[in-house]
């Protein structure tokens, strides 16, 4: 489980997070959701220690990442994978190569070892054909899945992933977003998704988080979603369906 309690954090004299507190359970797909520059990502960095907020707490399992010792923090950041947006992988690596990454970078596996966990991860994600292809000659559903295999490779305990959707078509996100809600019940895991499609929203909000203005506004869940009294979810949603459903407009 991952706490958060109260993280506030500033740039210069812009407050982005105005004390943000909340629980993602393991087994579950959190979504934090939100309009453009309401702190999501900002959130995100500061639960997985590449922006240190100035006040609040982010606990795994128990254990405070913010000010645990250097060796609780290591271990904290070895259970956690990350999807980035976009995928992030190396150009000049193989798929395969990419998804082992993490493994030669912090584990002292042996090779045939390493080979066969990221061919097992690469086969979860349906990619098993696609291992010693380059980046560039695979679609940009299948670097998502690469992200995926790779962010999953060290057998997380906890998962984030950065607007998993982005740049995909309405088939393929959903697809996506199918893997990571799968892959999460499967082994589990604790994923924080960050998101703002609305189709995400329906179909894997178990739980989610509405931010606005570096506040959580709202929680709830997809069934929940379109109940609410807060007038600045609705028009969030709204807006959203207004963007998805040109139609509705009439
Ligand atoms: N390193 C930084 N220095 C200064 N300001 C920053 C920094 N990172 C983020 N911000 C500001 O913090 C605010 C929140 O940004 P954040 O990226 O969290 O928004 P977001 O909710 O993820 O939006 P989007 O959906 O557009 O990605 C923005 O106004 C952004 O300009």
């Amino acid at each position: 489980m991952i706490e958060i309690k109260n993280i506030q954090k500033t740039f210069g004299d812009r407050t982005v997070l105005a004390g943000v507190s909340g629980t993602f359970k393991p087994g579950d797909t959190s979504l934090i959701i939100g309009g453009s520059g309401t702190g999501k990502s900002v959130l995100l960095k500061c639960m997985i220690g590449l922006v240190k907020p100035e006040v609040g707490q982010v606990l795994y399992s128990g254990r405070d990442f913010l000010t645990g010792d250097q060796d609780t923090q290591k271990a904290i950041r070895r259970e956690m994978g990350v999807l980035f947006q976009g995928g992030a992988l190396f150009d000049s690596k193989t798929v395969l190569e990419n998804v082992r990454f993490p493994l030669d970078m912090l584990t002292n596996m042996s090779s045939a070892e390493k080979r066969e966990r990221a061919q097992f991860c690469l086969q979860r994600v349906g990619l098993e054909a696609a291992a010693d292809r380059m980046p560039s000659e695979i679609s940009g559903g299948m670097k998502k899945r690469v992200g995926i295999a790779r962010a999953i490779v060290m057998n997380p305990k906890y998962l984030f992933c950065d607007e998993p959707n982005s740049g995909l078509d309405p088939l393929t996100s959903i697809k996506i977003d199918e893997l990571i809600r799968e892959i999460t019940d499967e082994f589990q895991i604790t994923t924080v998704v960050i998101t703002h499609d609305m189709n995400s929203m329906m179909e894997i909000g178990e739980k989610i988080m509405f931010l606005y203005k570096g506040k959580k506004l709202w929680e709830g869940n997809s069934a929940t979603l379109t109940h609410s009294n807060v007038p600045e979810l609705n028009e969030f949603i709204y807006a959203n369906k207004l963007l998805r459903d040109p139609s509705s407009r009439h």
